[in-house]
Formats: structure tokens, sequence, C-alpha cells
């Protein structure tokens, strides 16, 4: 099994949409791909068994949360990763670069790390390149992430230049600690939408070598034009036979979108985070449950959808589910996303594979823009 191995299977003639397969040390991953997202070990409200029912093929969890709790060694003692979430299928962590930067209180950005706060109890922690990397290579995951410095958007160019440089550092500080071959060490393109920063990152992390790239900071905020320009601009400087990962993205029309420009891998909490607040997605936009329209609507969330909740549950249902705090509410709107974004990555594959894809992915653009 030669685990890193990415074989590009299909490429569309119009566009930079490709198939992709990713061999891990936890079988084939078929890309592209939509991660659904278990932050602290559990995709919300859903079972394993759930989220493989929906074709969900690998799930993310995240190093800065399982650092805080339960802790590495304990993750350890528990059989790791894939046991604790009892998930024998790929996963991915992320390093806990974003989150450091995103939900802790930063006492010192040094060359060297981070000391921060922790958002639990405000106990100080101090992580570094080799740290986040130690502790992803003992989670276990099959892919793991570099640690790099997330500067917030928007922000001074000074700030977002000196982040980046760090962030390249740090990633061969990453690759030189990384110890496990079974795990595929990605490194993360930053720069914000600063083209000419974008290009000199990638440059450098190519330059340094790793089997997968994936670019942060992007749906921050920027805008949809400025995220797909941004994303275009930097594939051109990634080696066209590794996969690219565009994290934290995204909705429906960032999915296709992404994909035309040869994005191979996406995660995003947006289904099962709006799965949680009553919002699900639908070919005519989202519909927010809780709104009173839906009392007596006995039609599912989608004609066709085919997924457990539109099998079983009314919008009736779902908004009353909603109304009294019922669990099932959030687990059955939360199934119905993840299917959404499944289905749209199946039918993806099915139009790049009929050469397709342009024509079908231009009319699904100017639909979802229209919602
Ligand atoms: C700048 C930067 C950066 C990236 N760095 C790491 N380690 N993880 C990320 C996770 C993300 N989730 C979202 N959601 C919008 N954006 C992300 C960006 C990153």
């Amino acid at each position: 099994m030669s685990i890193g191995k990415f074989e590009i299977l299909c490429k569309d003639a119009k566009s930079n949409a490709r198939k992709g397969l990713l061999t891990t040390g936890h079988g084939d991953i078929r890309t592209p791909v939509f991660m659904p997202v278990g932050t602290r070990g559990s995709v919300k409200g859903l079972t394993p068994e759930m989220v493989k029912d929906i074709g969900s093929q690998i799930i993310l969890a995240n190093t800065y949360h399982m650092y805080l709790r339960p802790g590495i060694d304990v993750v350890e003692q528990l059989g790791g990763l894939h046991k604790l979430m009892a998930w024998d299928a790929p996963i991915l962590t992320d390093s806990g670069g974003y989150q450091v930067f995103s939900l802790s209180t930063l006492n010192r950005i040094g060359d060297d790390g981070v000391e921060f706060a922790s958002h639990i109890d405000g106990q100080r922690i101090y992580l570094d390149p080799a740290i986040a990397t130690d502790a992803q290579n003992r989670l276990g995951a099959d892919i793991i992430m570099a640690f790099d410095e997330c500067a917030p958007y928007p922000c001074e160019r000074e700030r977002l230049v000196s982040a980046t440089e760090r962030s390249i550092r740090w990633a061969k500080i990453c690759k030189d600690s990384h110890k496990n071959d079974l795990q595929l060490l990605f490194a993360i393109v930053q720069g914000g939408i600063d083209l000419e920063l974008r290009s000199y990152c990638a440059d450098k992390l190519v330059e340094i070598g790793f089997p997968g790239y994936a670019m942060g900071g992007l749906s921050v905020g920027e805008g949809f034009d400025n995220m797909i320009r941004t994303t275009a601009h930097t594939v051109r400087h990634l080696p066209e036979d590794k996969p690219r990962y565009l994290m934290g993205v995204g909705m429906p029309a960032d999915l296709i979108a992404g994909v035309r420009e040869g994005i191979d891998m996406f995660d995003c909490v947006l289904p099962t985070r709006n799965g949680r607040n009553a919002s699900a997605f639908t070919e005519e936009g989202p519909i927010k449950l809780r709104n009173s329209v839906y009392t007596t609507d006995i039609r599912p969330l989608e004609e066709g959808c085919g997924c457990y909740c539109c099998r079983n549950f009314s919008r009736g249902t779902l908004r009353h589910f909603f109304n009294v705090g019922e669990m099932l509410g959030p687990t059955l709107v939360s199934i119905h996303n993840i299917t959404f974004l499944q289905r749209i990555m199946d039918k993806i594959h099915k139009n790049i594979d009929n050469n397709t894809f342009s024509e079908w992915s231009e009319e699904k653009l100017k639909k979802y823009a229209a919602c």
C-alpha cells in the first residue's frame, strides 16, 4: 500500500476540475471529497454509522481541542483517535494553528511558538510546530496539518507577511519533526487575498516538499469572487500530482467553484452548525425551520433527497422538534445537510466522468447565486 500516492483518474477538458484517488493508512479517498467536521472527536449529533451511511469517506478532528480535552495521553490510552471516534476510515486532524488564533486568548506569539490561555479554563499552554506535529503523530490521524500562524482577516500587510513567513518556517520544522510515515503531513499556504504573497508562500512550501497542500485564510469574509480568484491563482503554484485542500470551505456554490479551480478536498462546519440551528440546505436555498410557515408543512426538506431525515420526517415535524427542543431535530437536519453536500460531490464526480462538468457547474452556480 503506497501511502500518499495520489492518482489523477479523470480531468475535465474545460476547467481544472479533476477526479483523484488518494491512498492513506486507513484506505483510499476518492476526490473531490467533502469532509464532515468532528472537532472534539464526534461529528456533533451524529453517530459514526450515520456519517458512514451518508457516504462520507473521511472526517476531521482537531488537535487543539483534543490537546485541551481529554489530552493526547488519554486519547492514546483509549486506543488512539480512530478507536475513540469509532471510525475505521481516514481521519484528518487540523494542527491547532487556526484554533489557537481564533478561540484562545493569545499571550505570546514568538518565532518559536505560541503561548495562550485555554478558552476552557484559562490554563496557560505553549504550542509550537514540533509539539503540534508530535501530538498529531500520537493521535494517529491519516492526514495531519502543519502548525501555522493564522493572521486575522483583514489585517495590515506587514502582519500578513510576517505570519506567512513564520508559517513557512514552521512548516519546515513540522516536516523535520514528523516521524510517522503512515501519516501524510500537508502544508498550509497562507497569504490572505494577496496574490503575490500566495505565490511566494506556495513556491516556498513546494520547495520544502509535502504530500499535499492546503490553502488557509479564505472564506473569512473576503467574498466569493476574492476566494475563487485567490484559489485559482494559488493552484497554479501547486503541483498537479498532489492533493489540494481548501480549508473551512464551504457552502454548495463554494464546493462547485473550488472543484472547477482544481481543489480536491474540502471541510466545513456549516452543514452541522446550520443543522443545529434549524437551517436546512435545499436546491431552492436554505430554509429556516423555526419559521411558523412550516408548522403544518407535510413535505420533506427536499423532494427526492432520499436521506434518512427526508425519508421519515416532514418539515412540520422538524419545526416541532426545534420548537420544543427535541435532540432529534439537530441530528436530522445535520444528516440532511451533510447528505446535501455529499450529493453535490457525487454529481461533481458523475459530471467529470461524463465530461459535462463545465456546463453543469455553470448552471448550478447560476442557480445557487440566485437563491
Ligand atoms: C490563515 C489560515 C489558516 C488555516 N490554518 C489551519 N491550521 N486551519 C485552518 C482551519 C480553517 N477553517 C476555516 N474556516 C473558514 N478557515 C481555516 C483556515 C485554517
